[in-house]
């Protein structure tokens, strides 16, 4: 087993012909990672990503091999999936305006080639959808928008438009799975690979509090920075020691580590309607 790419969260090692995506219990705000753990995250999300996979393949097929046969050490926490080629964009589909996303409108009236009404504010609700991919900067620095036009550039408009279509209807599902649970899925980001066979394939992890906005619906309020269904205790601690949310990041207390691990678990068995295994 080798090790291939690290991310914020997460690691990637290559397995013979497959390749193993490890979640960690790590957890990061405004982009730094927390020295403290929060117990079962890594297998919660996991869990979570693959309950997703199965719920989705008559949409896409994805790259997930097994959640199962995977070294004994990342148990729980690790799927084992398909290389396959990567597509160079984060696929991006925003329903509220929030994040870069917000950023960009304030700058240009448009999300990534997208024009927008007039008059939109943090946390609005968009008229519908949109699909806002983002390119990967390579050095680790913020990811650049994309229009639709760079995508057709890069991949064609074949894949291009089954990227865009199949981000909106995955998007939807969570939405709508969400919804019913009072969570608002404000945005996902998704991750396409090819098949040497050229198919396109869903990658990386789905609908998850790390790769989505999760919002409590009861608590929505345009015009002002929206509660994070599972980071808000975290970064509400952190504003209250005065942190200048540059790294290093302070040490969490017990009792915020507990309450984020609970906020994980409140949002896994809402959306898959199970009980967590502790
Ligand atoms: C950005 C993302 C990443 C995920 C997890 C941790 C760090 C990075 N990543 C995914 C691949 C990748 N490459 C080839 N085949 C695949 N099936 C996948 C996947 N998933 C490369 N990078």
């Amino acid at each position: 087993m080798q090790h291939v790419y690290s991310g914020k969260v997460r690691e990637i090692y290559a397995d013979g012909a497959d390749l193993l995506l490890v979640a960690s219990d790590r957890v990061s705000v405004y982009d730094v990672v927390l020295p403290t753990p929060i117990p079962d995250k890594g297998a919660l999300l996991t869990t979570l990503s693959v309950w997703w996979f199965d719920r989705l393949t008559d949409l896409v097929p994805n790259h997930l091999i097994s959640a199962t046969d995977v070294p004994a050490e990342f148990a729980g926490r690790a799927i084992r999936c398909r290389r396959l080629a990567m597509v160079p964009f984060e696929c991006i589909v925003r329903g509220y305006l929030a994040g870069s996303g917000l950023a960009e409108y304030r700058r240009t009236g448009a999300v990534s080639g997208v024009e927008l009404p007039d008059g939109l504010v943090e946390g609005s609700r968009l008229p519908e959808p949109i699909f806002t991919p983002t390119t990967k900067v390579s050095d680790g620095g913020h990811d650049e928008p994309a229009t639709f036009t760079d995508v057709i550039d890069a991949v064609g408009v074949e894949v291009a438009t089954q990227l865009r279509e199949r981000s909106l209807e995955i998007y939807g599902r969570g939405v709508e799975r969400a919804a019913a649970k009072g969570i608002i899925v404000a945005d996902t980001k998704l991750e396409f690979g090819l098949t040497e066979e050229g198919v396109v394939t869903l990658a990386d992890e789905v609908l998850t509090p790390d790769s989505s906005r999760f919002w409590p619906a009861e608590e929505w309020q345009p015009g002002r920075p929206q509660h994070a269904f599972d980071k808000q205790f975290v970064r509400d601690w952190a504003a209250s020691t005065g942190w200048n949310k540059q790294p290093p990041a302070p040490e969490l207390p017990d009792e915020i580590v507990m309450l984020t691990r609970a906020r994980y678990i409140d949002a896994y068995e809402k959306i898959t309607d199970s009980v967590w295994r502790s």
